[in-house]
């Protein structure tokens, strides 16, 4: 068994869809240590398919909240198991996937304070949740909950301009409002819902934490300017909604420290600090170390664009979150569905099924591609929602079709003129000091790269966010154990 040289650290956690995975990061910021546990594959007797389920009427998706307990006692057993040096951890952060909801039965925080340390988690939060199956981001059961919100308010872009979004099926205040609605017992059973980061960082509180700012800015709940709750919003969802959700906090808080279960069970030392969990995208954003002006653009099945703002303009596509790293910053997350399935049609069609013919032709072709554009989505996109291929000649007359370089560098090169635009209308600009970070499957391909790059008028730097959320949470707790002045320290 690997022995592990003891060194001063902070811990970063992910609870994210299919797995919960662990980074200890020490002061020189060097990921030294890391684990998961696989929900499909560690934990059999739950029963997921990608770690999640979904129902038979294809809309409703949720995850048993007691897989996510019992994949946090898997890796700290294993941890203890391989001699890893609890003592030397000096705060602890995370991330969970967004949008989920955790719903806490009446007396559930009771058994969190009193805990026995002679019991794995799991055992002893058996009856704590009025909900044993939360919905999760994938769940798109909630349209009607979403125009009773939009309504309230004043409309799409009213609460757009409130909350950063527009309503969404998967924004927890809709899903809130459909459990009040249709399991209207188990909601007035519920003393405390959590988002799945709160949740993750309620375990090792031994109490209830505060949901983040920056996570709370996917509910369609929070007032993104004054980073309060906006009672229209809670209204509109459910009654009593603002007790059982608590005051939100500033990303960087300091919750508390550990709960004393984990100082007696594992050896975390007593001072070991909770800093405020928050969602994966702006945990990312940290592990990334993006800052203001930088882009982040990953490029995988669909292609994801993390923005860091300081003036939003909040708009019917994409979402504008309070900014995890800078308090008073905003970052903005934009989804094309339309990724790289997109590029791998085109390449099989325009250039047989090949990378190198696919990076022959972008080289072939002059950037402008001649005033030919292409918008190409098979999959309804998100942003927008539209659907079809689009093709324009220099003379801006609809054709039916390009030759195939053509096709293949205007593929190109409006999926990132799409990008840029729809980042300019969400208030990005670019800086000189602008720095675009690519990932994902396309980072690999300099040619795709290179377009981008003139599209922007910017350099691209290719970086691997595996840990991405794991390695920001970590980074986040070093920068909570700065303190003051956003430091909040639990009653
Ligand atoms: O819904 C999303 C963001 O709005 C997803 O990226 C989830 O956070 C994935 F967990």
């Amino acid at each position: 068994m690997a022995e592990h040289v003891a060194r001063r650290c902070c811990l970063g956690w992910d609870f994210s869809t299919q797995q919960v995975k662990v980074v200890a990061v020490d002061a020189e910021l060097n990921v030294f240590y890391e684990d998961s546990a696989h929900f499909d594959r560690d934990l059999l007797e739950f029963g997921t398919q990608g770690g999640v389920h979904v129902h038979e009427e294809g809309l409703t998706v949720t995850s048993p909240v007691l897989m996510w307990v019992r994949a946090l006692d898997i890796i700290l057993e294993r941890m203890k198991a391989s001699g890893f040096d609890f003592s030397q951890v000096l705060a602890l952060s995370g991330a969970g996937q967004q949008h989920g909801s955790v719903y806490w039965k009446a007396g559930a925080s009771q058994v969190l304070r009193s805990l026995s340390p002679d019991l794995p988690l799991h055992k002893q939060l058996q009856a704590c949740f009025s909900i044993s199956d939360s919905p999760v981001w994938m769940d798109s059961s909630t349209t009607a909950q979403c125009r009773q919100l939009e309504a309230a308010v004043g409309g799409a872009q009213a609460l757009s301009c409130l909350t950063g979004s527009r309503a969404y099926e998967r924004f927890t205040g809709n899903q809130i409002a459909k459990i009040y609605q249709q399991n209207p017992e188990a909601y007035s059973h519920t003393e405390r819902i959590s988002l799945v980061s709160s949740f993750a960082a309620s375990l090792f509180l031994g109490s209830y934490s505060p949901i983040d700012c920056s996570d709370g800015s996917g509910m369609n709940l929070l007032q993104i300017k004054d980073k309060v709750w906006s009672r229209v919003c809670l209204a509109a969802c459910a009654p009593h909604l603002e007790e059982k959700l608590g005051s939100p906090v500033p990303s960087c808080s300091v919750v508390g420290a550990i709960s004393s279960y984990y100082v007696q069970r594992y050896g975390f030392p007593p001072g070991c600090q909770v800093v405020a969990f928050t969602g994966d995208n702006p945990a990312s954003l940290a592990g990334m170390r993006l800052e203001e002006g930088d882009i982040a653009v990953s490029l995988g099945t669909s292609d994801t664009l993390f923005l860091w703002l300081q003036e939003p303009m909040p708009a019917l596509e994409g979402h504008i979150f309070c900014n995890p790293v800078g308090s008073q910053h905003y970052m903005a997350l934009l989804c094309f569905k339309n990724g790289s399935l997109m590029r791998e049609k085109i390449r099989d069609e325009s250039a047989s099924c090949s990378w190198s013919e696919f990076s022959e032709a972008l080289r072939s072709t002059e950037m402008g591609n001649g005033g030919n554009l292409g918008f190409y989505f098979d999959v309804m996109e998100i942003t927008p929602e539209i659907i079809g291929r689009h093709r324009f000649s220099a003379e801006n007359h609809k054709v039916p079709a390009f030759p195939r370089d053509v096709e293949i560098r205007a593929l190109i090169e409006g999926q990132f003129m799409a990008k840029r635009i729809h980042a300019e209308g969400l208030g990005y600009q670019v800086m000189p000091k602008t720095k675009i970070l690519a990932t994902g499957g396309a980072s690999h391909n300099r040619d795709i790269l290179q377009v981008l790059a003139d599209v922007f008028g910017a350099p691209v730097y290719v970086i691997d966010t595996a840990n991405s959320a794991c390695v920001g949470s970590a980074y986040r707790a070093f920068h909570g154990l700065r303190g003051p002045p956003s430091s909040i320290r639990q009653a």
